[in-house]
């Protein structure tokens, strides 16, 4: 079974025009309805919620642009496309301002429209999954992941500077922000810094963190001046109406030892701690882990939908997982992408698992040291993509997904490094 494709609008005046790209859809297996004007779309819009309208600019009886704001206003979240013969960059300008996600014009060649529903489609995919990045609250019933939500629900609602320990890829963000939604500001933002992003200036962060909650990631590698400011608005209580929640993956006391992070700042920062267990210490979480990821994935990401063996999910089970949650969920999107039958059986999961493997150094040594960073980024773009399509079978559509980049701008980077995907 795979995910059912999105249903498509397409409204314009002129049949031969809207049997055309119902034609060029179909064949693509989407779900096509049709309108020949205004009056007959709205019937149709609002009776089969369409995910996707190709609305024409110039029709008999209202302007596509008209049509386009009051669709908009039924459903914000319904993504829409112009089309126009007699395109004009103001027509263009006003459609954008007025939430159309893109403009195509005419005469449409097929490449071009598919281009354009696939890149709104991929668009609607990226914006879901971006709501919904985090689980509203973190799976898992294991009793170490049970202790960590009640630990979680106990200390929200305090306003005291949160500490989160744990590898890489353990759920720290997750738990943020689940510290977030349970905590006093949750009616604010959640802000996320990192130490490459943390603001200098005194100012700038007493007004990001107001009423937010502020979460520091990687709290160990701020640099010595982050970690000065840090240390002087807490300790000075101007850091207040805030949560701030800090993570770090080192301990920050052999931190400490090596001379890296301020004496002061660890005991503001290290009142109340929260330890995340490595996945591997709570491996009977995998199986809900894999549904939970399965599902975002396949409603979220638009990724067909497959089912584990009992064989395939114990081989999950028993991996040591160095890259904890994180990894388990880049291995379960691998196999989502990749896999072609409905079952994923533990071979599937093992070549997986050694797709995950960190490239060996000889795969590094390749890149000649001795250009210039522009060739050498060239250079090293050239091996993973070949790499990519290597994997995917020369599939460029899913050699996207792994890269994590749209198909267009896939097509566009190979085009520039003068690979041809069919020679893969
Ligand atoms: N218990 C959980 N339930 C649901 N999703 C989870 C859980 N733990 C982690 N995730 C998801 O797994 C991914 C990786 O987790 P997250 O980014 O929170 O880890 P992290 O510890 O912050 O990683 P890093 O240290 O690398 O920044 C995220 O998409 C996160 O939402």
């Amino acid at each position: 079974m795979s995910t059912e494709k999105p249903l498509i609008l397409v409204v314009d005046d002129e049949p031969d025009i809207r049997e055309l790209i119902k034609d060029i859809l179909e064949d693509e297996a989407y779900r096509v309805v049709t309108a020949s004007n205004g009056e007959e779309a709205r019937l149709v819009f609002t009776q089969q919620q369409p995910q996707l309208v190709l609305l024409d600019i110039w029709m008999p009886d209202v302007d596509g642009i008209s049509l386009l704001k009051e669709f908009k206003q039924q459903n914000p979240g319904v993504t829409i496309v112009m089309m126009s013969g007699h395109g004009t960059i103001e027509t263009a300008v006003e459609a954008t301002r007025s939430g159309a996600s893109d403009f195509i014009e005419k005469p449409l060649s097929m490449a071009k429209l598919l281009r354009a529903v696939e890149l709104a489609i991929e668009n609607r995919a990226k914006q879901a999954a971006q709501r919904h990045e985090f689980a509203l609250e973190p799976v898992g019933k294991s009793p170490k992941m049970a202790q960590l939500r009640e630990q979680a629900e106990r200390v929200a609602g305090h306003e005291m500077p949160i500490l989160l320990i744990g590898e890489g890829g353990t759920g720290k963000h997750c738990f943020a922000y689940y510290l977030h939604r349970l905590g006093l500001y949750n009616s604010g933002k959640f802000i996320e810094v990192s130490p490459e992003s943390f603001p200098l200036d005194s100012h700038k962060l007493v007004s990001l963190a107001q009423n937010n909650t502020l979460y520091i990631n990687d709290v160990a590698l701020l640099s010595d001046e982050a970690q000065a400011l840090l240390q002087h608005l807490l300790e000075s209580g101007r850091l207040k109406e805030c949560q701030l929640i800090c993570a770090t993956q080192l301990g920050l006391d052999k931190v400490i030892a090596r001379g890296d992070f301020s004496e002061g700042l660890f005991y503001q920062l290290n009142t109340i701690t929260l330890q995340l267990p490595a996945l591997r210490d709570h491996v009977e979480d995998i199986p809900e882990l894999v549904h939970f990821f399965v599902d975002q994935q396949t409603t979220q990401a638009d990724l067909p939908y497959r089912r584990f063996t009992v064989a395939a999910q114990n081989r999950l089970r028993n991996y040591a997982w160095p890259g904890n949650v994180l990894e388990l969920k880049n291995v379960i999107q691998r196999l989502l992408v990749l896999g072609d039958s409905d079952d994923i059986d533990v071979e599937d999961v093992e070549s997986a698992l050694q797709a995950e493997q960190p490239p060996q150094a000889d795969d590094v040594t390749g890149i000649n040291f001795d250009q210039p960073l522009r060739e050498a980024r060239e250079q090293f773009e050239r091996i993973y993509l070949l790499q990519k399509l290597q994997e995917t079978d020369g599939n460029v559509g899913k050699a996207a997904k792994l890269a994590g980049m749209e198909r267009t701008h896939l097509y566009r980077k190979l085009r520039a490094l003068g690979i041809d995907s069919k020679q893969v």
